[in-house]
């Protein structure tokens, strides 16, 4: 499968190179690239093994390393002539970074560094390529200047032969072994013993290590922490993509099956006709649009903070990297349950491997654990609000997509209840506030009971964590808001079309309220009356999305070979696709299956003989 995936996978980036050489001819624009990776990791259901490569190696190389060092290493990779990973997480550490153990120790005799594995448990284990497809990768360690620790730091190490692709001495490199997905990624396993690299070796844009061991601090330790950013952010964008591939097959499949008359006697309708179907998929193809627009606010925003960077301005640095937490979180949560939301929705054809969802489910459920694990992000984001809360406290200004909760915290209640869609955003607002609050209070109480901050984090963990996800449904669903209601180019939509957007953002709103109802009711008071009345407005706007539902996920435009689904083909010929791919399996090549004479005609003549002789 991972010899596959390669040759799929180089094939594709192949095509990608002739095609960013036509559209964007010598452009130094990496998102063709990234594109490409969107599109080779969905043409490979078993995961693209360059992704790392992609994603990671080559930016690491362009943001962390200095220009000569570019020069020498990063130029080769961005031209696919050298194949790297990022080697960070170890078999025994993989959130706590600066638990890492993995070391590097300066050699100024040799100007060289010393890498080690020290320890089983300092084996990296994880990274992607890594057993079997890499010749490089950035390795991750503690920085050792005279046996003092320095913190985290980045080395190009070359694992593999250029030519042979053996591994080079010191070198204990393989695959860590089948996963339950993305089985074609070749994740793999790095022991180094005594392995030395040139000073030069050490990526050097923020901070350096001089000839004579002098070490020159970065003015920002958490830079090194950006090529972890960037993917958080690809991860809104390829998991709000994985969400709309599944409620395309689920959408198109629910306009093909038939199923139980909604009436008595009459014909069985499509099962989309059924109010717990639309409840089913049409919420999850509205929470991809919302999430596809979340991320690409994200991607602006990375590219903004990236360049500033680069010049050496580090001040968007912290919002960046709350809202690429937060969003991360979000949509690989929200994408990997409503994925298998849509799969039980396509009832047993919806469990055939040839439906495809359980694949797609496979690719978007570890999005959950890379690149930073969802509930320790959930309380990194918590920390964030509490220090946002001592400035609200302090009467300072907050970063913008935070600047809510100032607005929020002046309200001394909630107005009067109208349900309409600024009532309904902030009250999921509102109701973040009142638990950034109580979170702040707990939190404060156990530091001012001389509890360390970590300890206090810790068992204020339950409510750091709802706030935290509350600040991320008010982000996400202001930002859909301001996309529908306010957007400049919202005149060039035709009034149909504006209504089809309004349709959705209603039913997200609704959706979300309902969701976090317990969570606004402890702050706001709302009648039975008002509540019912929303219950009769999602009922009524799932029936006016309804029509609406395949138009909109065929605008997604996915081809049917990204899809690789018989329930969701544009033609709709499900029965027989589903046929056609059951008549392919291995087991009805012959009409009798070897196991009959083997295994299965001597088990029942035997319990044939023992049931004759219990007779006698
Ligand atoms: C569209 C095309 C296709 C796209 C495909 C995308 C999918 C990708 C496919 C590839 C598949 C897999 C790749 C996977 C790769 C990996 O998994 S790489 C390894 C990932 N590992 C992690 O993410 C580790 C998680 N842990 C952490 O990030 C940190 O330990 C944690 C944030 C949890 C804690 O940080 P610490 O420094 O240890 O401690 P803390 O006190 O919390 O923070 C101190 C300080 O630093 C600030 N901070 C922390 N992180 C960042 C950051 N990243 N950027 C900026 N600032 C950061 C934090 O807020 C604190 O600030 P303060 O002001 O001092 O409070
Ligand atoms: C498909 C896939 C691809 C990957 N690719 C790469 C790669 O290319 N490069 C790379 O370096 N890594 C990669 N990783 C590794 C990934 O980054 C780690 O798995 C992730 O960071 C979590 O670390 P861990 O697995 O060691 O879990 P741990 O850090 O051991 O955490 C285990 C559990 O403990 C709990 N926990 C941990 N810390 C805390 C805390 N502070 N507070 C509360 N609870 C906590 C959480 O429930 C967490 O799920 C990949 C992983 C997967 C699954």
């Amino acid at each position: 499968m991972a010899s596959m995936s390669v040759k799929h996978a180089i094939a594709a980036a192949k095509k990608l190179r002739s095609l960013q050489e036509r559209f964007n001819p010598g452009g130094s624009d990496i998102y063709p690239a990234l594109m490409g990776d969107e599109a080779i990791t969905a043409l490979i259901p078993s995961g693209n093994p360059l992704s790392v490569h992609i994603l990671m190696f080559t930016r690491a190389l362009r943001e962390q390393g200095t220009d000569e060092q570019y020069e020498k290493f990063g130029r080769r990779a961005d031209n696919n002539e050298i194949i790297g990973t990022f080697a960070q997480t170890e078999l025994g550490h993989g959130t706590y970074l600066r638990g890492l153990e993995a070391r590097a120790d300066y050699d100024r005799g040799t100007e060289e560094f010393v890498l080690n594995t020290p320890k089983l448990s300092s084996y990296k284990w994880w990274p992607g390529g890594l057993g079997q497809t890499c010749n490089y990768c950035i390795f991750v360690a503690q920085l050792y200047i005279d046996n003092e620790a320095k913190g985290m730091a980045m080395f190009v190490v070359q694992i593999r032969d250029e030519e042979t692709h053996m591994p080079l001495p010191g070198v204990h490199v393989g695959e860590i072994g089948k996963k339950m997905g993305l089985n074609g990624v070749n994740n793999g396993f790095l022991g180094l013993k005594d392995y030395r690299v040139p000073r030069l070796n050490m990526l050097m844009r923020h901070q350096q290590v001089l000839p004579d061991g002098r070490f020159v601090k970065s003015p920002v330790s958490q830079v090194s922490y950006f090529p972890m950013v960037f993917v958080r952010c690809m991860v809104a964008r390829q998991n709000s993509n994985y969400l709309a591939q599944a409620a395309t097959i689920a959408t198109r499949y629910s306009v093909i099956r038939r199923q139980s008359p909604i009436e008595e006697g009459q014909p069985e309708p499509k099962i989309l006709e059924h109010l717990t179907q639309q409840m089913k998929v049409i919420p999850e193809i509205v929470t991809a649009v919302v999430y596809r627009l979340a991320a690409a606010n994200l991607q602006n925003m990375y590219n903004e903070t990236a360049e500033a960077v680069y010049r050496k301005d580090f001040s968007r640095l912290p919002e960046l990297h709350a809202l690429a937490c937060i969003l991360k979180v979000a949509t690989s949560y929200d994408s990997t349950y409503g994925i298998e939301r849509l799969r039980q929705a396509c009832g047993g054809h919806g469990y055939l491997t040839a439906g495809n969802l359980g694949n797609i489910f496979a690719m978007a459920a570890p999005a959950c654990t890379y690149e930073g694990e969802n509930s320790v992000l959930y309380l990194q984001v918590g920390k964030i609000l509490m220090k946002n809360w001592s400035q609200v406290l302090a009467g300072r200004e907050l970063m913008p997509s935070m600047a809510y909760i100032s607005e929020c915290s002046k309200m001394t209640s909630f107005p009067q209840w109208t349900g309409s869609w600024e009532c309904l955003l902030k009250a999921i607002q509102y109701a973040c506030v009142g638990s950034i609050r109580l979170a702040f209070q707990s939190y404060n109480a156990r530091v001012q009971s001389a509890q360390s901050q970590t300890a206090a984090v810790n068992y204020s963990g339950l409510e750091l964590t709802k706030a935290a996800e509350l600040h991320g449904r008010s982000y996400v669903a202001g930002n859909f808001y301001q996309q529908i209601v306010n957007s400049p180019n919202k005149h060039q939509r035709s009034p149909q079309f504006q209504k089809v957007l309004e349709n959705m953002l209603e039913l997200h709103l609704i959706q979300i309220f309902f969701r976090h109802l317990g969570d606004i009711l402890r702050f706001i008071r709302i009648t039975e009356d008002e509540i019912s009345a929303l219950q009769r407005r999602l009922e009524e706007v799932l029936k006016e999305l309804r029509p609406d539902a395949v138009a909109i996920t065929d605008a997604f435009d996915f081809n049917d070979k990204i899809l690789s689904s018989a329930l969701g083909c544009y033609d709709g010929n499900v029965y027989e696709r589903l046929f056609e791919a059951a008549l392919k399996h291995p087991l009805n090549r012959k009409s009798v299956p070897d196991f009959f004479e083997a295994h299965l005609k001597p088990f029942m003549k035997e319990n044939a003989d023992n049931a004759k002789k219990s007779k006698l």
